[in-house]
């Protein structure tokens, strides 16, 4: 164990933040990084690789690549294919291995080593499969409410799942549809606008990518519209946009796109802030066919006339509370409102997270056209997979608390949320004192940074990463047993996100969060979410809660304290056509379009003081 930190350092991904010659940056953001060096890429594992800086190196690579054979793809596209394509040809789409000829999907040759990378093999470590709660899933309440809502599918069938979509949902092991997927598949391929609100880690990515594909597959590019044809300048023109609010969760969905278009005619791309614009800009030239994007990012590509959403059939808003909360709104509706993309009702728009506030629900007044709002559970609620722990510790007492919980129960991979940067970066020194494998993400660190030490927890080679809430939405890390709230949230949607990070896809997990008195303003939440996912609740708890709702209102809680202002029903059942000021704390964000990109700047995250390494190795 002691070699590690060299063996990961030599790792290098950055050669100027490891000491390099500090000239021209070699970072490679990592979508990219797998190109030209096919020698990362590997067919099968082999077991001795696991766990060792070699491993880590080769996953770090296998993130990366693209769909169904990228080696000599783009130079096709770029060539007089893409050309033609660009100009209204839609049956001389063709690139290697993937095809629309003359009307018709012919999907790519299968690709052993690709589908090794994009699909994981069962031994690997970072393996994700369903747990043994799944079927648990079944038994939670949905609704869907608005006009013609269809009937939910029961299970993975084509259709009306497009065959070679099914193949490669066969190929990830999903086995059949969770709750939100048995109702957006429909819902979505019936051509209606949704807004859907289900648990964290209940597959609301493919949720929202599986009926995409279903109907882009079937349907085959279409023509760029004339009068956005340039003979100068070349842009991307994608039909599905997936807006995301963090770099990590943006590359996240990227990759489930890569996986569920293997072997098909669609290209998924990524952008995002932090990375150089330059190489995501050539990305696009060479073809994008959905664009997975943070706002910041991706309204500076069009500002930039690299990106035109003149062809857009879908848009999707994932963790759209979450945007907004990061004062992203402008942005959002300068990209949805103001540039080219077809009006509400020449598109289709979708809207998913696990948490709705009131005030989202009031931006689909906008954005959505006749809309079904989906439900599974209650809107809010956290999963019953995860066990949760309230423990009473002061702030003086939290270093020792966390070293007890570590010793006692620290297996697999755990999280630990802090509310401020400094604090990740002095409890990551902290524990890497204490001889854990720590490392740390927040908003100062650069990207570089960030990417490594997310890759290190993913590949167990930190098995503990501290946090803020950069990390609390979206992403879906196998293996985290354990999400410790180290400093609790101060708004109660930021507890589901981030307890969420356990207990995926049914697997189980635990959340522990210690609580004191500068945590009264989420009493009420956080009873209201024990009870609901049948937890227990511990007696200073809800002690609290009758003294406080004995008292009106809590000391220091502000307005924020009685309620949980999430959407719990669509409201458009209540007559919501009332005011709808926002009641949550926001960020109402600057517009400096570039230098957001995808913003870890403007994310809520309470001061840092400059960068620090903080890292384990
Ligand atoms: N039908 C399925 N069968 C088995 N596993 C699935 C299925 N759908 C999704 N998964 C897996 O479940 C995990 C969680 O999915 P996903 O990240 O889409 O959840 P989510 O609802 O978006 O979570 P969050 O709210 O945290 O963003 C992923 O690892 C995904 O591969």
């Amino acid at each position: 164990m002691a070699d590690l930190p060299q063996k990961v350092s030599n790792l290098s991904i950055n050669n100027k933040e490891n000491g390099g010659d500090g000239g021209k940056s070699s970072y490679v953001p990592p979508h990219l990084r797998s190109r030209g060096k096919p020698s990362f890429e590997r067919s099968t594992p082999k077991q001795e690789d696991k766990v060792t800086g070699g491993d880590f190196f080769r996953r770090a690579g296998r993130q990366t690549g693209n769909n169904g054979g990228f080696f000599g793809f783009s130079k096709e596209r770029n060539g007089g294919t893409s050309a033609n394509y660009n100009r209204g040809g839609s049956s001389n789409y063709k690139s290697s291995g993937n095809r629309w000829v003359n009307g018709k999907h012919i999907p790519g040759p299968k690709n052993a080593k690709l589908e090794a990378e994009l699909f994981g093999v069962h031994e690997d470590p970072d393996y994700h499969s369903s747990g043994i709660k799944f079927d648990n899933y079944d038994d939670i309440p949905v609704d869907a409410s608005g006009k013609d809502v269809p009937e939910p599918i029961l299970d993975f069938s084509s259709p009306p799942l497009d065959e070679l979509l099914m193949e490669n949902i066969k190929l990830a092991s999903f086995t059949k549809p969770t709750p939100v997927q048995k109702y957006s598949i429909p819902i979505v391929t019936k051509g209606r606008d949704l807004m859907a609100c289900a648990q964290t880690g209940s597959g609301k990515t493919g949720g929202f990518l599986f009926p995409l594909f279903t109907e882009l597959f079937r349907s085959g590019p279409s023509p760029v519209p004339e009068k956005a044809q340039s003979f100068y300048s070349r842009k991307g023109y994608p039909y599905a946009l997936v807006l995301a609010p963090t770099r990590e969760l943006a590359t996240q969905i990227f990759e489930e796109a890569r996986k569920f278009t293997y072997r098909s005619w669609v290209r998924p791309c990524v952008v995002y802030g932090g990375a150089p614009i330059g190489n995501q800009m050539r990305e696009v030239d060479r073809g994008c066919d959905l664009l997975v994007a943070t706002p910041g990012r991706l309204n500076d590509l069009l500002e930039r006339g690299k990106v035109s959403l003149a062809n857009i059939k879908y848009l999707v808003l994932d963790e759209a509370d979450r945007m907004l909360d990061m004062g992203f709104e402008p942005q959002i509706r300068h990209i949805v409102e103001e540039c080219d993309m077809p009006s509400v009702e020449n598109r289709q728009t979708l809207m998913f997270s696990a948490t709705f506030p009131v005030d989202i629900q009031h931006l689909a007044r906008d954005f959505l056209d006749n809309y079904i709002f989906l439900s599974v559970g209650r809107v809010g609620s956290t999963s019953e997979n995860i066990t949760q722990r309230i423990l009473y510790v002061d702030d003086m007492d939290k270093k020792s608390a966390l070293l007890d919980l570590l010793s006692a129960e620290h297996k697999g991979l755990t999280l630990i949320f802090v509310e401020t940067k400094r604090m990740a970066d002095q409890l990551t020194d902290f524990l890497i004192m204490q001889n854990f494998k720590a490392t740390a993400i927040h908003g100062d660190r650069t990207q570089a940074e960030r990417e490594r030490a997310l890759s290190a927890f993913k590949a167990n080679v930190a098995d503990i990463l501290v946090a803020t809430a950069v990390a609390a939405r979206g992403l879906d890390i196998p293996n985290v047993t354990h999400v410790i709230n180290y400093d609790l949230p101060s708004d109660i949607d930021d507890y589901v996100h981030r307890i969420g990070r356990t207990g995926r896809a049914g697997n189980t997990g635990v959340a522990t969060s210690f609580f004191n008195s500068n945590n009264q303003n989420i009493v009420k939440g956080l009873m209201e979410i024990l009870n609901e996912a049948n937890q227990e609740v511990p007696t200073f708890l809800s002690d609290l809660s009758r003294q406080n709702s004995r008292g009106g209102r809590t000391r220091g809680g502000g307005g924020f304290f009685n309620s949980r202002n999430n959407g719990s029903r669509d409201y458009r059942k209540h007559g919501g056509s009332g005011s709808f000021g926002s009641t949550r704390p926001r960020n109402t964000g600057t517009s400096n379009w570039g230098s957001i990109g995808g913003g870890f700047r403007n994310d809520n995250e309470k001061n840092g003081y400059g960068n620090s390494n903080a890292s384990w190795w």
